[in-house]
């Protein structure tokens, strides 16, 4: 007889309690395609009773001195931290990821968001300026705004959601979060941390269910004026539509089209395993892995036979393989859609030098169904084409040659989006010179995602608005006041 297995049943997390929901979605282990857990199909009344619970919270959590919310969120981070192995695999298992990623990155700065937020409410100072001649002073005030919604997407699944949830808790705001329906099991795991933490009943509220359902009625929520969502262009856009009547707060961290620019005098051996990862590092699914590589032409054969060779080692395995540098995709669907960009590549002349279609994916048998591709990469391709136009959000690089540097600025620049770059070369005016030219929120140079939480990170083009950081996060949860003094 066939073997059944319970599966993992989540429950919302309102007013400090968990609660159950009348309906429920499937959610999938991407290694194996297998449903694993159900997660709530919440709506309207579940938002609702957030929003109850959460302006009810408002007051004394408000009140409080930024020491005492920067302890609970110590406490916080101490938790998870002690969890951190338990936490990996969920986060692994939930995602498709490999359990080294989840445990040496996205759990680790989860962690890290809590104490980074924890310490720096801690140093917001205000402003104030004199007019002698007018016998007045000014100075500024700033306030928590009140209920936030936060909506977080399936990539870096706890690392996302907690890097909005601290900010905004730190700053005295309540919050109504919703991670996507896709990836939800962390969420609801540090749920269980909350009250041994000390966060009051109500300070953190988890809905769980889809965009349309969930999302939406956050979004169209009168009570909740602030919205922070990082997710597609076409969900941001969704969003500023229905906050538009009430003139909310938004802060959208958006995809990106990015560039990698590798001059002749860059350092390959350093260059190379680097752009690796920046391209196929979580399966390609971070906003900010590179999916054009722009090499100049001298060293262009070079690089390409290089590249390819090191795609070819960066293993693809079962996510608990040690050995594994890349695990599965997060869903048949988007496999089947970073798929069809390949074959479209293929269909416009394109060339597939390693990857899909080209080399034999081996998997254990149990894993066949799982939603795993090798790292692609593609050459001869036009800067028109969809792969060097559109986000693939997958494990799928393409190669180019350029002969200067203003042509190379020009063509990376060719793309609606502009979130992150990277620039290679040992020429330290050039660098300069180029990062300043590049449309792009963030320039890494001889390097990628090395990450500076203080300073503003965020995209411009059509890959945001607004941006996210120490000061800048406090900014956005909280409404400045100025005011005048006659003496
Ligand atoms: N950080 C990033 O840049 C991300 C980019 N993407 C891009 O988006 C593509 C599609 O992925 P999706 O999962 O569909 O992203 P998405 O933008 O639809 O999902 C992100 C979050 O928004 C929520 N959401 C969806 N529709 C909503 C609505 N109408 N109102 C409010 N919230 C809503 C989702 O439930 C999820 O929590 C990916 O292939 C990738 O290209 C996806 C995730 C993250
Ligand atoms: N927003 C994303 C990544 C952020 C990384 C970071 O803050 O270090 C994304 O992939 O959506």
């Amino acid at each position: 007889m066939a073997e059944t297995k319970a599966l993992l049943l989540l429950e919302n997390f309102i007013d400090g309690k968990f609660l159950p929901c009348n309906s429920y979605i499937d959610s999938y282990d991407p290694s194996t395609g297998e449903v694993y857990c159900r997660v709530p199909n919440s709506g309207k009344d579940e938002v609702e009773a957030a929003v109850v619970a959460a302006r009810a919270a408002f007051p004394a959590w408000s009140s409080r001195s930024p020491q005492e919310r920067s302890q609970v969120l110590y406490q916080l981070a101490d938790l998870l931290e002690q969890s951190l192995d338990v936490f990996a695999e969920a986060e692994s298992k939930d995602q498709g990821k490999t359990i080294t990623l989840a445990r040496t990155m996205d759990i680790p700065r989860s962690v890290q968001n809590f104490r980074f937020f924890a310490s720096s409410i801690l140093h917001q100072t205000a402003e104030c300026t004199q007019m002698e001649h007018q016998g007045c002073m000014h100075y500024t005030v700033r306030d928590p705004v009140g209920i936030a919604g936060l909506i977080s997407p399936w990539n870096l699944p706890l690392y996302l959601l907690t890097w909005k949830i601290a900010p905004a808790i730190a700053a005295g705001n309540t919050v109504i979060a919703k991670p996507s329906e896709l990836t939800s099991v962390t969420a609801w795991m540090m749920c269980k941390l909350l009250e041994k933490a000390g966060v009051p009943p109500g300070v953190v509220n988890i809905v769980f269910g889809t965009g349309p359902r969930v999302g939406e009625a956050l979004v169209s929520h009168p009570e909740v004026p602030v919205i922070s969502f990082t997710g597609s262009q076409p969900t941001a856009e969704r969003i500023t539509q229905l906050s538009a009547p009430y003139c909310k707060k938004l802060s959208l961290e958006l995809g990106g089209k990015n560039p990698a620019i590798i001059f002749e005098d860059a350092n390959l051996e350093e260059c190379i395993p680097t752009t690796i990862r920046s391209s196929f590092a979580n399966q390609g699914e971070i906003c900010l892995c590179t999916s054009r590589i722009f090499v100049q032409k001298s060293i262009y054969n070079d690089f390409l036979k290089r590249f390819v060779e090191a795609a070819r080692m960066w293993k693809v395995g079962i996510p608990s393989d040690p050995s594994a540098s890349m695990g599965a995709l997060i869903s048949k669907a988007h496999l089947e859609k970073v798929r069809n960009y390949v074959k479209r590549a293929c269909a416009e002349g394109a060339q597939v030098l390693c990857g899909e279609g080209v080399d034999k994916l081996i998997l254990p048998p149990r894993n066949q169904t799982g939603y795993f591709m090798l790292p692609t990469v593609i050459t001869d391709i036009k800067d028109e084409s969809c792969c060097m136009k559109e986000e693939i959000f997958g494990p799928v690089t393409c190669i180019v040659p350029f002969d200067n540097e203003e042509e190379v600025i020009q063509r990376a620049n060719n793309v609606k989006y502009g979130l992150a770059a990277t620039v290679w070369s040992s020429n330290v005016g050039r660098v300069h010179r180029v990062a300043k030219k590049l449309q792009s929120g963030l320039v890494w140079t001889n390097c990628w995602l090395i990450r500076e939480l203080n300073l503003p990170f965020g995209g411009m083009k059509s890959s945001g608005v607004g941006r996210e950081g120490a000061k800048e996060s406090y900014e956005f949860f909280t409404e400045v006041k100025t005011i005048t003094i006659k003496h």
